[in-house]
């Protein structure tokens, strides 16, 4: 079984993100649908947490949430001790969304060097960036590619340089969306392996989302999402021991089922209310 999770204990600081009571409406007219209903959860500080679930359930409205570029948000939701959205969190949260960031006319560096300019301007700050510029090459393996045009390079090479974007500035908080989709598995392992460097070494938090069950061997902690609600948040290991399953995605099946079931329970009750309902109106009217 993929593995390459440290046994690293839950840390005791406060969670990088706390919601509660978290809803989101999307789309315009007068009927926007509730994409997230009344979520809670909390993404543990230094550790990577997966955000999974299949395609559609809600996870890159999650994430926008969360770096606080979506609107329509009522409920708590702090990040890293501040209202999402609030300017301080800025410059603390790297932010990686489905298509990669990157300019095809520039080379590795020069994609770099400009995003650094953007982020910490001045002629002052040009050591500073240059250093930043040469950390971040060599966290996601692009060294031999830093002179290479982004537009020459494979799809993983790709997301590697909009992540090293996302990783100028040492953000405390990662967050991934999609990172490992259409990659091959030896590109998908390279990219894992590298997350988990990014933790260990600098103490990130990292999100990740997948919708490839898989991946969430790889994570410290799961957050399993469906139809715009949480589904569950368990360690990977837990999930598999509370659910009797030998993989997340079976647990992850037989908590679907678990909830369907409910589901099905609840309406069958409600038909059945209704119906004793009518037939005690009829015996009012006669
Ligand atoms: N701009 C939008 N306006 C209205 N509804 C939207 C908009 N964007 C997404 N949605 C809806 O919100 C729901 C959640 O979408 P979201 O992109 O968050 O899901 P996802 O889990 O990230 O999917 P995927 O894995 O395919 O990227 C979907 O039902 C989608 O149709």
């Amino acid at each position: 079984m993929m593995n390459n999770r440290s046994e690293t204990p839950p840390s005791a600081a406060p969670p990088a993100v706390h919601a509660h009571g978290l809803t989101v409406r999307r789309g315009t007219g007068r009927t926007p649908r509730t994409v997230l209903d009344d979520i809670a959860f909390d993404v543990p500080r230094g550790r990577i947490t997966g955000l999974l679930g299949p395609s559609g359930c809600g996870k890159s409205t999650l994430m926008r949430a969360i770096v606080g570029t979506q609107a329509h948000v009522t409920g708590t939701l702090d990040v890293l001790g501040h209202p999402a959205g609030h300017p301080a969190l800025r410059s603390r949260i790297g932010y990686v969304t489905q298509a990669p960031s990157v300019y095809d006319d520039l080379t590795v560096r020069q994609n770099l060097d400009y995003f650094a300019a953007v982020l910490d301007p001045g002629r002052a700050a040009a050591d500073r960036r240059r250093e930043a510029v040469t950390r971040a090459i060599t966290d996601v393996d692009l060294t031999a590619r830093a002179d290479a045009l982004a537009g020459n390079l494979s799809g993983g090479q790709r997301s590697r340089v909009s992540l090293a974007v996302a990783l100028l500035g040492s953000p405390e908080l990662l967050v991934l969306d999609e990172p490992t989709v259409g990659l091959d598995p030896v590109l998908r392992r390279d990219l894992w392996n590298l997350f988990h460097d990014i933790t260990a070494t600098r103490g990130a938090t990292l999100l990740v989302s997948s919708h490839v069950m898989d991946e969430a061997e790889r994570c410290h902690d799961l957050l399993l999402m469906r139809e715009g609600r949480i589904l569950a948040q368990d360690t990977p290991d837990a999930l598999r021991t509370r659910t009797h399953a030998t993989t997340v995605e079976e647990g992850f099946l037989r908590l679907v089922d678990e909830a369907n079931a409910k589901a099905n329970a609840h309406a069958d009750a409600d038909s059945d209310a209704a119906a004793s309902n009518v037939t005690a109106l009829r015996e009012q009217t006669r």
